[in-house]
């Protein structure tokens, strides 16, 4: 499966824009023809998140209209990143999915809301799990800090997923912390962890870059630097299998000791 993922510097509070940069981002991506791009967490409005009422996306119908037909048009999923989708008088941090038909095939609201951004104050925290497929492999979908919550991973790998995908907005001061928990989150779960940061900064932060691709053996496969760029991944699905027989975890876990 060949991934494009699409490290946007996000234009703070300006969803048309975004849009604009995005689509010349994914239309770029397209010439080395990728099975599935990814876009980062709240990448139409950035955390600008006192404007809410005026630039969330209500029921993601913008999210829907501007991804789903991009997907169809040119025969790709998209891992649509996350965007505010306003439902009556609640805002959610929502991952949409598209299959290749360009149909939407998941909804996933972030779970940990990240209080250091202030992300409670103005969003509902999701209450569903991750999961999907795409092109018939088991995926789940995390965002961002839903990364420093292993038993949340571990349960979609548990349930299947092989391929964790993570849009986030992750702040350069962390930076060490976003690859070691990535890889740790890759080689505990024999899982491929594809990781697509924004570049860029808002007015509270400068964000890191460093979108990453990670083996299930925990090898980077492929980094981004900290400006705008796409990323491209190849990554072999048949690998997972290899390392889990190889190093049984599944088989040796113990449930009943913990
Ligand atoms: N947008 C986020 O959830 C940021 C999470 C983060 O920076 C962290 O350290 O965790």
């Amino acid at each position: 499966m060949k991934l494009a993922l699409i490290q946007l510097d996000i234009v703070f509070g300006n969803p048309e824009k975004n849009k604009q940069n995005a689509q010349t981002l994914i239309e770029h991506a397209i010439k080395q023809s990728p099975d599935t791009v990814i876009l980062p967490e709240l990448w139409t409005t950035g955390y600008d998140l006192t404007r809410l009422n005026a630039i969330a996306d209500p029921n993601a119908a913008d999210i829907r209209a501007f991804a789903g037909d991009l997907a169809k048009k040119y025969q790709i999923n998209i891992i649509a990143g996350s965007v505010a989708k306003q439902k009556g008088d609640k805002v959610t941090n929502t991952m949409t999915v598209f299959n290749r038909k360009g149909e939407c095939i998941k909804e996933y609201s972030k779970v940990h809301l990240f209080r250091l951004m202030r992300e409670e104050r103005y969003m509902e925290a999701g209450e569903a799990d991750g999961l999907f497929s795409i092109d018939d492999v088991s995926a789940a979908g995390f965002i961002c800090y839903d990364i420093r919550f292993p038993e949340w991973l571990r349960r979609h790998v548990l349930q299947g997923a092989k391929l964790l995908f993570i849009p986030a907005e992750w702040p350069a001061p962390r930076l060490d912390h976003w690859r070691t928990l990535l890889t740790c989150r890759a080689i505990e779960n024999q899982a491929f962890v594809i990781a697509c940061n924004r570049a860029g900064s808002d007015p509270e932060n400068q964000f890191a870059g460093h979108s990453l691709v990670i083996s299930p053996w925990g090898e980077i496969l492929a980094e981004a630097g900290d400006k705008e760029e796409i990323l491209f991944a190849d990554i072999d699905i048949a690998s997972i299998d290899a390392i889990r027989n190889r190093i049984p975890v599944f088989e040796d876990r113990r449930p009943e000791l913990y």
